[in-house]
C-alpha cells in the first residue's frame, strides 16, 4: 500500500564544532503516516522534532536512511509538504486571500480558481469579511486559522504542522483545536503534527509517535482510537486520562522519575 509518508531508518547527525565528533541528532528513525491518518509526534525539548521536518521537506539531507512521500524517495526535494509553522508567517504585504492564492498558485492552480477557493473557505470559516485586510489586522488567533487554511488547500500530499498553537494563550490554543479537528474531520488530510501538548495530540491523532530525548529514537507508538468525531468532551473521559498519565511517563525527564 502506497504511503502519504514513509520514513526508514533515518538517521542525522551535525559537525559538532565544540568536540570534534558529530553530535548525533537522529538514530534510526522508521515510521509512516497512512492516506488521511493524522499522526503526531511528541518528544522533550531538543530531541530533533524541527530537524526531522526540515529533513521531510528537503531542507537538510539526512546521514543515511529514506524518506519517500507519496511512494516516492524524496531525499533533498523541497516542495512536496504543505508546511503550517509555529508562527503564522504570513506575508505582510499581502491580503489574507491574496496569501492563501499564491500558496495555491506556486502548486500550480490557475489564478482565478486560486482565488475562488480562497474566498470559498475563508468564508466557510468565518473569515470571509478579512479577505481584502492584511494580516496584522487580524488576532493571532485569527492569523494561525489562515495559515491553516494556506496549508489545507495546498494540493500537496502531506501536511506537516510544527507546533501550530504553541504561541496561542491556552483558551484560543483550546478553541483552535476543536476548530482544526472538525475542518480535517471532513477533509482527511495526511497530517503529520508536532506537539509539546500531550493532551493536545491524544484529543487529535490517529497515532502518537514519541522521540526519546537526543540522540532521539522512536521509543512508542500509540494507537488512539477514540471514535470521531472528537471533541473536548473527550478530556475528562477515564481512557483518555489513562493515556495521558502514560505518555506523562515515557516524557517525564529521566531524573524526575527516581
Ligand atoms: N543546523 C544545525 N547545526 C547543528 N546542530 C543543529 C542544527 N539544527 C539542529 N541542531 C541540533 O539538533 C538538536 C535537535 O534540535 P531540534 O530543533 O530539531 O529539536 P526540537 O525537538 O525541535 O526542539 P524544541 O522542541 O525545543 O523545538 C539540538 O541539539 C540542536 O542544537
Amino acid at each position: 500500500m502506497k504511503h502519504a509518508l514513509e520514513v526508514n531508518g533515518l538517521h542525522k547527525s551535525f559537525a559538532d564544532t565544540r568536540s570534534r565528533g558529530p553530535q548525533q541528532v537522529l538514530v534510526d528513525v522508521s515510521f509512516h503516516i497512512a492516506e488521511g491518518e493524522f499522526v503526531s509526534l511528541i518528544g522533550p525539548s531538543g530531541s530533533g522534532k524541527t530537524t526531522l521536518f526540515h529533513l521531510i521537506g528537503g531542507l537538510e539531507l539526512p546521514t543515511s536512511g529514506d524518506i519517500r512521500i507519496d511512494g516516492r524517495s524524496t531525499i533533498g526535494e523541497q516542495g512536496h509538504i504543505a508546511y503550517m509553522p509555529q508562527q503564522a508567517s504570513l506575508m505582510p504585504w499581502l491580503t489574507v486571500s491574496a496569501n492563501i492564492e499564491l500558496a495555491l498558485t506556486i502548486s500550480g492552480l490557475e489564478k482565478r480558481h486560486a482565488r475562488q477557493l480562497a474566498i470559498e473557505w475563508l468564508n466557510r470559516i468565518g473569515l470571509g469579511g478579512t479577505a481584502n485586510q492584511f494580516p496584522h489586522l487580524l488576532s493571532g488567533g485569527m492569523q494561525q486559522r489562515v495559515s491553516f487554511l494556506r496549508a489545507l488547500l495546498s494540493p500537496k500530499p502531506l501536511m506537516c504542522l510544527d507546533e501550530p498553537f504553541g504561541a496561542l494563550d491556552a483558551l484560543t490554543r483550546m478553541h483552535m483545536q476543536t476548530w482544526l479537528l472538525s475542518l480535517w474531520e471532513e477533509a482527511k488530510r495526511s497530517v503529520l503534527f508536532v506537539t509539546h501538548s500531550i493532551e493536545e495530540a491524544l484529543l487529535l491523532s490517529d497515532r502518537i509517535l514519541v522521540l526519546s530525548s537526543a540522540p532521539a529514537t522512536i521509543v512508542r507508538e500509540i494507537e488512539v482510537a477514540f471514535p470521531r468525531p472528537r471533541s473536548e468532551a473527550l478530556w475528562s473521559d477515564p481512557a483518555f486520562v489513562g493515556m495521558k498519565q502514560e505518555l506523562y511517563g515515557l516524557l517525564k525527564p529521566a531524573e524526575a522519575r527516581r
